[in-house]
């Protein structure tokens, strides 16, 4: 069972595929992989409790060592996983991280897994009906048609319930052809109240250039902030009344792994806590930032104090 007591109420509940993480540091022999953890939705769901909220996750883990592995982590960071349905028949998914020249490569093991068996009969309507955010991406959607189905139902019952919708466009296009991926990104897009794209995604699925374009294409579909995160030229927050351009911050970085994820969650932590969008974006890009600094998705995820630290600089 998760890490807080039944009926509690939760700052955020995020949905989507864990996935056991191998990588292979820069200059590492190909029989060293360090072990970790990954997958979108997990290491937003991590980031904004090491940054204090109280989140809850919600997929489908196999009964195997890796599922187990899951199960500690989310208890040992505060993540409620009480609504998390172990799958005899279906493993948890695995990836493997590679890093060349071009930047970090990922490669699946994660076909079949558990978290693609979610369906909308797994979705706890209530657990989303009290928290304050709902949280998905693109990936919890690719995954399979029935997970597809099931981030549909949560966000229905989040609007139903007032509860705030954001949803990362996270585009993988080894799990779904660009054509499926724009119709669903698109569609469901336009059921989001903060929106969470990269702007090299958000140019395929647009077919826009610039981002204050890409921007304005979101915004028009009633999105109430676009955070464009826009790699080594920072990030672009846009509501319709206004829009900031927030630097990137120097850092000694050596894998990327997760860090629009880390972004997703600074920026979701620090906009439930002032209702600002740009505080949340400047939050969010030094917690982006800070993240880049060590190996894997989910260790280098800073803590409150250090992102905080870092504002103040
Ligand atoms: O690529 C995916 O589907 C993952 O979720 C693996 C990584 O943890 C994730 O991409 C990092 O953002």
């Amino acid at each position: 069972m998760g890490g807080h007591s039944a009926g509690l109420a939760f700052d955020i509940v995020a949905m989507g595929e864990p996935m056991y993480e191998f990588n292979q540091r820069k200059g590492a022999g190909p029989r060293d992989w360090l072990g970790g953890f990954g997958g979108d939705a997990s290491n937003t769901a991590i980031a904004a409790a090491r940054l204090g909220a109280r989140v809850a996750f919600v997929t489908g883990l196999g009964d195997d060592a890796f599922g187990t592995a899951f199960r500690e982590l989310w208890t040992a960071e505060g993540v409620d996983h009480s609504a998390v349905k172990t799958d005899p028949a279906a493993h948890t998914g695995v990836y493997f991280v590679t890093h060349g020249p071009e930047g970090h490569a990922f490669s699946y093991l994660r076909a079949g897994s558990a978290a693609s068996r979610i369906a909308p009969a797994d979705v706890p309507h209530e657990l989303i009906r009290g928290a304050r955010v709902l949280h998905a991406s693109a990936i919890s959607q690719a995954i399979s048609a029935s997970a597809c189905d099931a981030v549909f139902s949560a966000i229905e019952t989040a609007r139903a319930a007032g509860v705030t919708v954001s949803y990362d466009t996270n585009l993988r296009l080894r799990l779904w052809p660009l054509d499926r991926a724009r119709a669903i990104i698109e569609a469901t897009a336009a059921l989001s109240d903060i929106l969470l794209p990269g702007l090299d995604d958000a140019r395929l699925l647009t077919g826009l250039e610039a981002p204050d374009a890409i921007a304005d294409h979101y915004l028009a579909k009633g999105v109430k902030i676009v955070a464009l995160t826009m790699g080594k030229d920072g990030a672009l927050i846009a509501t319709p009344e206004r829009r900031e351009i927030v630097a990137p911050i120097k850092v000694a970085a050596v894998d990327a792994t997760g860090a629009g994820d880390a972004f997703d969650g600074g920026f979701l932590v620090e906009w439930l806590a002032s209702g600002d969008a740009f505080s949340a974006g400047r939050f969010a890009n030094v917690a982006a930032g800070l993240s880049t600094e060590g190996y894997g998705a989910v260790d280098p995820l800073p803590r409150r104090a250090a992102v905080e630290a870092r504002l103040a600089r």
